[in-house]
């Protein structure tokens, strides 16, 4: 069995979406896994969000504390999280743009056998939630990297009345944001954290060169 090492990369603009990754993170400390919670960086200007929020203030304030990620926080770990705001149902820009900047990644062919999963928060219960947690995954696919959901033995699961999905950890907030995250959306990103972490040691990276393999012609 390996050591569990899970980075949590998260973006968030009024900390609901930050507040899933905190519990991920309990949740893969709970199992014994190091644990990298970074954020990414924040294309300005938002013309979207309201920046007198209090919410957003208070949330940005800790945001902005957090390292921001880079490739070697996905190199490092053996799983991985990662999760924003639903944007139009989509993921955010500033998280769609670390994606892309780690791209060499893909190349190298680094993430091949890691374990990944998504969380997302929505103001809205069907305004892309599912949606965005699904496209979440697709890069790790991409990277040829192992699925972790939610399973319905988490009792949340059953019981939420908000977010929380077998595709992954959310909340939804409401519009006004006013909803915010409850004990049952929080459990569920404990309990995918700890999945994560405990799926994490036993998978064997499989590092390999992708243009290694486009050029062989086999
Ligand atoms: C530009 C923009 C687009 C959004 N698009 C959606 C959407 O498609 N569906 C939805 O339910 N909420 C949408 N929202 C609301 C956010 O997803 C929601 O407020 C989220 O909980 C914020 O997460 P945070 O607290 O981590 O910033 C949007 C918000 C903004 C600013």
């Amino acid at each position: 069995m390996n050591a569990s090492r899970v980075t949590v990369v998260v973006d968030s603009r009024y900390g609901t979406t930050l507040a899933l990754a905190n519990a991920i993170a309990d949740g893969a400390r709970s199992e014994g896994a190091e644990v990298r919670l970074c954020r990414v960086e924040i294309v300005e200007p938002e013309f979207s969000v309201d920046t007198r929020r209090q919410d957003f203030m208070t949330a940005q304030a800790e945001y902005r504390d957090l390292p921001r990620a880079c490739a070697a926080d996905l190199e490092w770990a053996n799983g991985i999280l990662w999760g924003s705001p639903t944007r139009y149902g989509l993921m955010s820009t500033p998280l769609r743009a670390f994606i892309d900047e780690v791209a060499p990644l893909w190349r190298q062919g680094a993430l091949i056998g890691k374990v990944g999963a998504a969380f997302t928060s929505t103001g809205g219960m069907h305004s892309g939630n599912e949606m965005t947690l699904l496209s979440l995954l697709l890069p790790f696919m991409q990277h040829g990297m192992v699925l972790a959901g939610v399973p319905h033995s988490v009792p949340e699961l059953v019981h939420t009345s908000k977010g929380g999905s077998p595709y992954g950890a959310s909340a939804v907030t409401g519009f006004d944001g006013t909803r915010g995250v409850d004990g049952n959306e929080l459990a569920i990103a404990r309990a995918l954290g700890a999945r994560v972490a405990r799926l994490a040691r036993w998978v064997e990276p499989e590092p390999a060169s992708v243009e290694l393999a486009a050029s062989s012609g086999r």
